[in-house]
């Protein structure tokens, strides 16, 4: 069988980590593994080029193919554009589209980084969490929303900005039900995380998740305040296993246990449908101010290709092999600037790309 990827690499740094993940990719094509990518645009790329950020012909590639490969997306050059034609659009427009509900946001230290974690290397050695974020509802989709004459209280009359928050009980039972299966394949702890002291939608979602868990009777879950949480990963993060949370607060959560493993440029993501179908891209945006100067750690983006092998294709073996020769770049070769450390050499993104071609070969 040969799968087709469709690749999608957006804009600032997104080209340059994805071709580095799809060197990775090609170059087990030598050891059996038959895959063949279609590039196609995205974002403000798009915008420019057919002036909206998620053409048809794009999503139409993307649902032909076995699976996604998407850098990122944003440019502020592009800001004041109508919110539907920002380049952001695309990527909440093709997770809505293409049903992809589950974000998968594993945040591991590697022994080889715990060094480079904003942390000391005692709170976070060994750590190991997986973050499953809601990902096609709450706050970031809610209707209404939008700027009115507000219509009440001391500012009455004036301007106001608002979003809505919501969340139906399907929504919250189907991620719930995959938070509950990923911590009985782990550690068998679940970590439901809201705000149901002051917001009702996660009152809500609190009382659902707690229906879900007389499912699972064999995993432990506990339910946390996202402020208590916040500072919890930063005080003791190995007390997590699986975290489970909406859309809003696992964007959040997710980039702040990034800096736990390392840097932002370490983090994967998967992002999958009812059927196991996904997109696959590093949880980190476009990164202007490091755009075009081979800076950017390719290694989120690497990393989210192996999660796409494994997930999607149930290729392990391949899987494993790319996170190996990660580990072995990060144990013996160089390192982009954002996990340098004295004493080792200073690479940038294509030069971490050859580093983990010639650790492939090496296995
Ligand atoms: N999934 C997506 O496409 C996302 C898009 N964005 C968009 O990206 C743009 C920039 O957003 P920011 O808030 O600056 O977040 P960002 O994640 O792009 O960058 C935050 C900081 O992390 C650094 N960084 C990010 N990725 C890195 C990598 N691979 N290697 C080394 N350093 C890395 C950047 O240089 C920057 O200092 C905005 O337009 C935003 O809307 C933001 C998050 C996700
Ligand atoms: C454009 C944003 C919604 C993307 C983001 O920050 C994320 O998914 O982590
Ligand atoms: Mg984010």
């Amino acid at each position: 069988m040969t799968y087709k990827i469709a690749v999608l690499p957006g804009d600032g740094i997104g080209p340059e980590i994805t071709a580095q993940a799809v060197r990775v990719l090609e170059a087990l094509r030598s050891d059996g593994l038959n895959i063949e990518f279609e590039q196609a645009l995205i974002g403000g790329a798009a915008y420019r080029a057919h002036g909206e950020p998620l053409p048809e012909s794009t999503l139409a590639l993307a649902k032909a193919s076995d699976a996604v490969l998407f850098g990122s997306v944003g440019d502020f050059s592009l800001d004041t554009l109508p919110r539907h034609l920002r380049p952001e659009q695309a990527i909440l427009g093709i997770r809505k589209a293409l049903n992809l509900f589950a974000n998968f946001r594993p945040a591991v230290v590697y022994p080889e980084l715990a060094d480079a974690s904003s942390m000391r290397p005692e709170v976070v050695a060994g750590m190991d969490i997986l973050i499953v974020r809601e990902l096609t509802g709450d706050i970031y989709f809610g209707q209404p929303r939008g700027v009115r004459e507000c219509p009440d209280g001391p500012f009455k009359g004036q301007r106001e900005g608002f979003d809505t928050m919501r969340y139906a009980e399907g929504e919250v039972r189907r991620i719930a039900h995959v938070a509950f299966q990923a911590a009985q394949k782990r550690g068998k702890k679940l970590c439901s995380v809201d705000k149901a002291n002051v917001l009702e939608t996660t009152q809500f979602w609190r009382d659902v998740v707690t229906d879900v868990a007389k499912e699972y009777p064999e995993v432990a879950l506990s339910h946390m305040y996202v402020d208590n949480c916040a500072m919890q990963l930063l005080k003791d993060p190995k007390q997590f296993d699986v975290i489970v949370t909406g859309n809003l607060f696992g964007d959040i959560l997710s980039d702040e246990a990034s800096m736990l493993t390392g840097s932002i440029g370490m983090l994967p993501s998967a992002s999958l449908n009812e059927s196991n179908f996904g997109l696959y891209e590093p949880i980190h945006g476009s990164a202007p101010d490091i755009a075009g100067k081979d800076l950017a750690n390719p290694m989120a983006t690497v990393l989210s290709a192996a999660m796409m092998l494994r997930y999607t294709f149930g290729l392990e073996e391949y899987a494993a092999r790319i996170e190996r020769a990660v580990q072995a770049v990060l144990a013996n070769g160089p390192r982009t600037g954002d996990i340098w450390r004295e004493g080792k050499e200073r690479t940038g993104t294509s030069g971490m790309g050859g580093a983990l071609l010639k650790a492939l070969a090496a296995q």
